[in-house]
C-alpha cells in the first residue's frame, strides 16, 4: 500500500517513524540495558514473524510511515536479517531503512547493508577502552565492534556512535569518543541514561547526575563552544558543530525527555507490542490482531485508534502506567 496521508495524533505530531525490535535476545549484557543472568528470553514462537512485520509494516506506511528503523535486542542475532531489510526497502512510501546495532555481528554484513541502500546505522560504542567496554557490556568485543565501525566508514555507510553516558563508569570516555569527529564524518551522539535496566541496577535517580547540560558543559571545557545545529523534525539528539571537526556531536535528553513535543514514532516490542511512547507499557496486542484472522481494515483502524490516544509526553506515559518500576522493564524488550 502507498502512502496516501499522514496520520497525526491528538497532539498534532505525525506518524513517520516505526521502530521494530526483531528480537529480545542480544550477545552482550550491557550494564545500563540488561542484567547480567536470569534473563527469560521470549520462546520463538512469540515473535512476529519477518511476514507478519512486512505486513504491519505495509500497513503503516499507508498511514504515512516512511522510516523504519530495526533494533532489538541485538537485530544481527535473529537470522537472514538483512534480505528482510530488503524487502521492507521495497514497500512503496518506505524511503528510509536503517537499524541500531552494538557491532559485534555486523562487520560482515556491511558490503550487503551498502548494495541493499541502507544510508545510515547506529552504532552503540560507550567506550573505546578495552577493558571499560568489557566491564560496562560484560563481553570482552570492543576488536569486532571497531571492525563494524571501520567497515561501515569505507562502505560510505553514515555512522552515528550512540554513546550512553554513566555516571561512574564512562564519563571519561566523553572526550575521546567526541574527538572521534576530529578527522572523522561521524556523529557522536551522547545519551542520558534511561532506567530501562530490566533490573540490572537501580533505577536512574530523580537528579540525573549526566543530563543534557552538563554534557554540553563537559565537551564545552575541552573544545570550547559547541555550536547548535538546526535537526531534522522529530529528531531525538540536539546536535552540534565543533570548529575544526569533520563530523559532528549530539546530546539525546533521552531521559529530560524534551524533544517530545516533535515526537514522530511508533515502536513494536519484538513479541508485537505497540508502544505509542518508550515510556507506556504497550497499547496494543498487535500480535494477537495479526494471528487472530483480522483483516488489513481492522489492523489500521486499531493502529489508528491507538495513535489518536496518545501521551502528550513521556511523563504523562510514565504517570499512566500502573507501576511505576520502569527499571524491570529492559531496553533489549523495547529497542531504545
Ligand atoms: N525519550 C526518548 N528517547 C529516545 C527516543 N528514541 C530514541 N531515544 C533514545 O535515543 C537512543 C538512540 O536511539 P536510536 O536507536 O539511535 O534512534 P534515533 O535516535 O531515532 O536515530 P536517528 O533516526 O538516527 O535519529 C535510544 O537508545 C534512546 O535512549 C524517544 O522517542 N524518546
Ligand atoms: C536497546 S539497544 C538495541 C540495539 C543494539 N543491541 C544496540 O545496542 O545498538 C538500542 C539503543 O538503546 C540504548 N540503550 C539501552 N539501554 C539504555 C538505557 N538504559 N538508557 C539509554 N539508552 C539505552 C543503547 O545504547 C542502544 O543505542
Ligand atoms: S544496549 Fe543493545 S547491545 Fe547492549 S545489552 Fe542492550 S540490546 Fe544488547
Ligand atoms: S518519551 Fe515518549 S513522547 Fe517523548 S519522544 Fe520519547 S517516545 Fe516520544
Amino acid at each position: 500500500m502507498a502512502a496516501s496521508s499522514v496520520l497525526f495524533d491528538n497532539h498534532g505530531r505525525p506518524l513517520e517513524y516505526v521502530r521494530l525490535a526483531v528480537t529480545d535476545r542480544c550477545n552482550l549484557r550491557c550494564f545500563y540495558c540488561m542484567p547480567e543472568e536470569g534473563i527469560k528470553y521470549m520462546p520463538k514462537q512469540q515473535l512476529l514473524t519477518y511476514e507478519e512485520m512486512e505486513r504491519l509494516v505495509g500497513l503503516m506506511a499507508g498511514l504515512g510511515v516512511r522510516k523504519v528503523r530495526l533494533t532489538g535486542g541485538e537485530p544481527f542475532v535473529r537470522r537472514d536479517l538483512v534480505p528482510f531489510m530488503a524487502r521492507l526497502a521495497d514497500i512503496p512510501g518506505i524511503d528510509d531503512i536503517s537499524l541500531t546495532t552494538n557491532g559485534v555481528l555486523t562487520a560482515p554484513y556491511v558490503p550487503e547493508l551498502a548494495r541493499i541502500g541502507v544510508k545510515a546505522v547506529n552504532l552503540s560504542l560507550d567506550t573505546l577502552d578495552q577493558e571499560r567496554f568489557a566491564r560496562i557490556t560484560r563481553r570482552d568485543e570492543l576488536p569486532r565492534v571497531m571492525d563494524t565501525f571501520h567497515a561501515l566508514l569505507a562502505a560510505d555507510i553514515q555512522v552515528k556512535i550512540n554513546a550512553v553516558v554513566m555516571d561512574g563508569q564512562n564519563t571519561q570516555d566523553i572526550i575521546p569518543l567526541a574527538e572521534l569527529t576530529r578527522d572523522l564524518p561521524v556523529e557522536v551522539r551522547f545519551i542520558e541514561e534511561m532506567p530501562f535496566n530490566g533490573g540490572s541496577h537501580t533505577a536512574t535517580p530523580a537528579t540525573l547526575p549526566w543530563h543534557h547540560r552538563r554534557i554540553r558543559e563537559h565537551l564545552e571545557e575541552h573544545f570550547g563552544a559547541l555550536v547548535p545545529l538546526t535537526g531534522a523534525a522529530g529528531a531525538t539528539a540536539s546536535e552540534y558543530a565543533v570548529a575544526g571537526h569533520v563530523g559532528r556531536i549530539g546530546i539525546i535528553a533521552a531521559y529530560s525527555r524534551t524533544f517530545c513535543g516533535t515526537c514522530n514514532r511508533i515502536r513494536l516490542t519484538a513479541e508485537g507490542g505497540l508502544k505509542t511512547c518508550l515510556y507506556d507499557q504497550g497499547v496494543l496486542d498487535v500480535r494477537a490482531l495479526l494471528r487472530g484472522g483480522s483483516s488489513d481494515a481492522d489492523i489500521v483502524a486499531a493502529l489508528t485508534s491507538a495513535f489518536k490516544y496518545r501521551a502528550a509526553n513521556g511523563f504523562e506515559a510514565e504517570q499512566q502506567r500502573p507501576l511505576h518500576q520502569l527499571s524491570f522493564e529492559s531496553m533489549s524488550t523495547i529497542g531504545g
